[in-house]
């Protein structure tokens, strides 16, 4: 049975249960299967499972630690897929006492040695029993993870941790967070001990405990930047509505949808699952889950408040206890937002680190245009600011002709205003420079054609090829009379007359980062004093942001030169530590004497004590764009222009992830810095630690003049 489109959200099985230790687990998988479940959580071995006292090794024979009926038997790799072990939850690698740590320690080692001889591909780990302050668990985990290959590791961590009582060896020193919720230590922090001693390793992943209580909502954001593979959801944070049926809180509906929307999968645990029989017995015996009641048989299934979910129950696990819990995840499953377009053609680049093009130095593919071409929203924009830039030369022109007379036919408001256009005669010229394929060229003449304006067009291009579709396009558009085709760049062409307005299109994710400051400071020659340039300047904006994945996979290259990228990417899952703040400003036409397009800025972000600790692993970047007035186009998000996606955020890498306390800061310094032949950035932390400075001299990354 499918729940819905499941890769909108990511590839990961979406819904799994806890199920007690079994003897026949491809029988347990099956049953849970029918049920609905996606995969089983079922533990390594039998909860009376202890590792052996060391044996006497006689004569070189070496003993297994374990029998077949003691343990989680599988043999297929069929089952590997759906079965997730989980590690016995009473081992206590920190134990006080020095017998249970060291049998806690052998009993780890031992289950997670069968887990990866199994094959299994992921493994729940207990939480840490002393948050704050288990290194003896982190060094087993630690060393674990240097030799497994695929198979992950979930730590089970509570979003909430009560408040140890002083006979569980609290001490003064642990993390208490105002972030947590009442009375509660803030997972996070026990979270993040645990991974910065393994080192941020990828196969470390957290598995979050939702209790009753949650965190504010502003702390839980944090959750989205880092590794989290499962929620898992007890039954008892669930209650029964009037009809019966399993629900919960609102606030832990947001919190499952807004996982859900990550790619996170939601695993039902707790007390009610242990109790629950196989369902060939499950009809009979009474489910030891609570306050629930069978989905009736053969029937259309329903959500909690009695709504369709579209799909009929037929199936032989229809009448299992835990049935309705799968039933509600389908439900807030389905409600989340219908998938726009724009978002299911995003879907793949998710997370996906590309290094920024460089149209200037490189001449782009047609597929590359094509793809910029898709975005009609980018066109609209444009050809709204020409608009506007036409029909205010028309007024200025009106104004500096006088009055008019109100009894010329020429001048009635309804009179095409072809005629009004230039009171001077003569056509507007406008360039479009960094023409493509010629879209830019397209949305003037629609614009020009709103205005009722006579336009004289000359589309410059520098790639030879782009200009082949040029040609074919004037041709077929019957635009040969009034568009001139120039193939140069417009740093060196001399033009014959001067422009009225300059149009182009040379932003990179970072506004500047594609060398538009330096082709439109070349161009502006041919501008007419009081022409007009669109855009007419664009500015840069940052914020920190927690980025596992893409830490890891810049991380993989297993080289400097990628720590010192910036790249383009859509972000998904990441946190930004603060709000984004501006950096650098570019205005065309430039009047500054000399021109200098090098910069230099310094940034400092302040965290809200109440967000708590986060860990930051570089800065996302953006740029906001006024194409004319307020005509903006914009991929910095709290302006970010509707359905418009020719550009992903940018992100700068740090070599090292940076733990940033709660309420504390986040400085940035940024370069950047011009020669003769290349642009490029340099980045470095200030704050809450200095760093070092980030592709010095662009020796790992620039963009070509
Ligand atoms: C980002 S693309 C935009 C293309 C097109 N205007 C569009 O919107 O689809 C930038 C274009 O500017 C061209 N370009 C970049 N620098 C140039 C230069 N100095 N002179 C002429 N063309 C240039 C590139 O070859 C590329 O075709």
């Amino acid at each position: 049975m499918v729940l819905g489109k499941r890769s909108d959200y990511g590839d990961a099985k979406y819904a799994g249960v806890q199920v007690p230790f079994s003897d026949d687990i491809p029988k347990t998988v099956e049953s849970y299967g029918l049920c609905g479940f996606d995969f089983v959580v079922a533990p390594l071995v039998r909860e009376s499972w202890r590792p052996p006292a060391p044996a006497v090794l006689d004569n070189g024979a070496l003993p297994s630690p374990l029998e077949r009926s003691d343990c989680l038997y599988i043999n297929s790799s069929q089952w590997a897929n759906q079965v997730v072990g989980a590690v016995s939850d009473w081992i206590q690698p920190d134990a006080a006492n020095p017998a249970l740590r060291q049998r806690s320690v052998t009993a780890l080692k031992t289950q997670l040695g069968w887990a990866a001889h199994l094959g299994l591909q992921a493994v729940v780990m207990p939480p840490p029993h002393a948050p704050g302050r288990c290194p003896n668990y982190a060094g087993v985990l630690n060393q674990a993870l240097q030799s497994l290959t695929h198979m992950a590791l979930w730590l089970t961590v509570p979003l909430v941790i009560p408040t140890p009582t002083p006979a569980h060896g609290a001490d003064s020193g642990a993390a208490v967070s105002a972030v947590a919720g009442a009375g509660g230590l803030d997972g996070w922090e026990a979270w993040h001990q645990v991974r910065a001693q393994c080192d941020h390793h990828n196969l470390l992943g957290a598995a979050l405990l939702v209790g009753p209580t949650l965190p504010s909502p502003a702390s839980l954001k944090r959750w989205a930047g880092e590794p989290v593979k499962a929620l898992l959801l007890p039954t008892a944070v669930f209650s029964a509505n009037k009809r019966g049926y399993p629900v919960l809180p609102k606030a832990h509906q947001e919190l499952v949808a807004a996982f859900f929307r990550l790619g996170v999968q939601v695993v039902i645990t707790g007390e009610a699952c242990h109790a629950v029989p196989p369902p060939a017995a499950a009809a009979a015996a009474a489910p030891g889950a609570k306050q629930v009641t069978p989905a009736p048989a053969a029937a259309a299934a329903v959500g909690p408040g009695g709504e369709p979910l579209g799909f009929t129950v037929t199936d032989p696990g229809e009448s299992h206890p835990l049935r309705p819990y799968w039933e509600y995840l389908c439900f807030l499953f389905r409600r989340l937002e219908v998938v726009c377009e724009q978002e299911r053609q995003e879907a793949s680049y998710r997370d996906y680190l590309q290094v920024p093009l460089q149209p200037l130095q490189d001449n782009l593919e047609s597929q590359t245009y094509e793809t910029f071409e898709k975005d009609t929203q980018k066109y609209t924009l444009y050809e709204e600011a020409v608009f506007r830039a036409l029909k205010d030369r028309q007024a200025a022109e009106a104004a500096a002709a006088g009055p008019r007379d109100p009894f010329d036919p020429a001048n009635a408001t309804d009179a095409p205003a072809a005629s009004a256009a230039s009171t001077s005669g003569r056509p507007v010229v406008l360039m479009v420079v960094g023409a493509g394929r010629g879209p830019l060229v397209r949305a003037s003449m629609r614009a020009a054609a709103r205005a009722g304006a006579r336009l004289r067009v000359y589309a410059v291009e520098k790639n030879p090829n782009a200009v082949v579709h040029i040609q074919h396009m004037l041709r077929t558009e019957g635009w040969s009379d009034c568009v001139t085709l120039v193939s140069a760049d417009m740093r060196h062409w001399q033009a014959p007359e001067p422009a009225d307005i300059l149009v182009s299109e040379l932003l990179g994710s970072f506004g500047d980062n594609e060398l538009s400051p330096e082709c439109l400071d070349g161009a502006q020659r041919f501008l007419a004093p009081g022409g007009i340039s669109i855009p007419q300047s664009y500015t840069s904006f940052l914020a920190p942001v927690t980025t596992h994945k893409l830490h890891h996979d810049v991380k993989a290259y297993k080289d400097l030169e990628h720590f010192e990228t910036p790249y383009v990417v859509r972000l998904h899952r990441h946190y930004l530590l603060a709000p984004t703040q501006p950096l650098f400003t570019f205005v065309h036409p430039n009047t500054d004497a000399p021109i200098d397009n090098s910069r230099y800025d310094s940034l400092v972000f302040s965290r809200d004590p109440a967000d708590g600790a986060a860990v930051l692993h570089g800065f996302a970047g953006y740029f906001e764009c006024a194409l004319y007035k307020d005509v903006l186009l914009s991929i910095h998000p709290p302006s970010h222009s509707v359905n418009m996606f020719s550009w992903f955020p940018i992100f700068f890498p740090l070599r090292e992830p940076v733990y940033v306390p709660a309420g504390g800061e986040v400085g940035v310094q940024v370069w950047r810095c011009c020669a003769p032949h290349k642009v490029w950035y340099e980045w470095a932390l200030s704050a809450p630690v200095a760093g070092p400075i980030h592709n010095v001299n662009g020796r790992s990354y620039w963009v070509g003049l």
